[in-house]
């Protein structure tokens, strides 16, 4: 679903936020995305994202190359890809249905298409009977449900986190985790960056860790001693 193939990227200002990187990510894989603050986690994403452009190597998003993607092609590259903030970015002056039918109203969905996938995301994250309230109304873990549900709602085969949790406390996160899996066993693609390895240690899933923009250690939890 993802492939890096001698990625690096260089900012304007000098900085190389990622340097030489290869890996992949499978269809229907889940993995972590780890490594200290300034590592190259989000740049990463932003890649995948086609937000930010590599100034060498290769980045493929479900077999297409981003560096020969027309910019008129791009819209439909991001409706592959369901992106899920730290500060989930809601809309505080809609309601819960409004913020996660938002993606849907871009696309011009048909209004009761658009109630019926709103409605089945809602469900999957177990906020259907908050759909009229207003975001502001609901604790943490719930508004990071909402931004869940905007990302999963036009069903996009891969999902995209940065720090999920990152203002959640572990119970809560534990939770937020758990619909990431559920996520991915019907079948989409998770890749999730996070700080959080007290937490990702205790789910058995691979994890990419980054160090000054390099791959230092791919494996599964276990076996790269967290
Ligand atoms: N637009 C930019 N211009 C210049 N340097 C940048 C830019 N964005 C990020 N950087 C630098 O690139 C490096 C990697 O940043 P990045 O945000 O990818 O790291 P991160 O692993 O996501 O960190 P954190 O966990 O703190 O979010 C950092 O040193 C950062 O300061």
């Amino acid at each position: 679903m993802i492939t890096f193939d001698s990625v690096s990227k260089r900012y304007p200002n000098g900085h190389e936020a990622l340097v030489n990187l290869s890996f992949q990510l499978a269809r229907g894989e889940m993995a972590f995305l780890t490594g200290h603050s300034g590592a190259g986690k989000s740049t990463l994403l932003k890649l995948v994202m086609q937000i930010e452009h590599p100034s060498r190597g290769q980045v493929f998003v479900d077999g297409q190359n981003l560096s020969r993607m027309r910019i008129g092609q791009i819209p439909y590259l991001r409706r592959k890809i369901g992106v899920v903030f730290q500060d989930h970015q809601l809309l505080f002056d809609r309601s819960v249905f409004d913020n996660v039918a938002l993606p849907l109203v871009i696309e011009g969905m048909e209004p009761k298409e658009i109630k019926r996938r709103v409605q089945a995301a809602l469900d999957k994250v177990g906020l259907l009977s908050k759909e009229r309230l207003n975001p502001i109304s609901l604790s943490g873990g719930e508004q990071q449900r909402v931004g869940i549900a905007r990302a999963v709602v036009n069903k996009p085969p891969l999902l995209l986190a940065d720090e999920p949790t990152g203002n959640l406390d572990p119970m809560l996160s534990r939770d937020i985790m758990h619909l990431f899996e559920q996520f991915n066993q019907v079948g989409v693609s998770v890749l999730i960056a996070t700080h959080d390895l007290a937490l990702i240690s205790r789910l058995r899933h691979r994890m990419l860790t980054l160090g000054q923009g390099r791959l230092l250690q791919d494996g599964f939890v276990g076996e790269v001693g967290v």
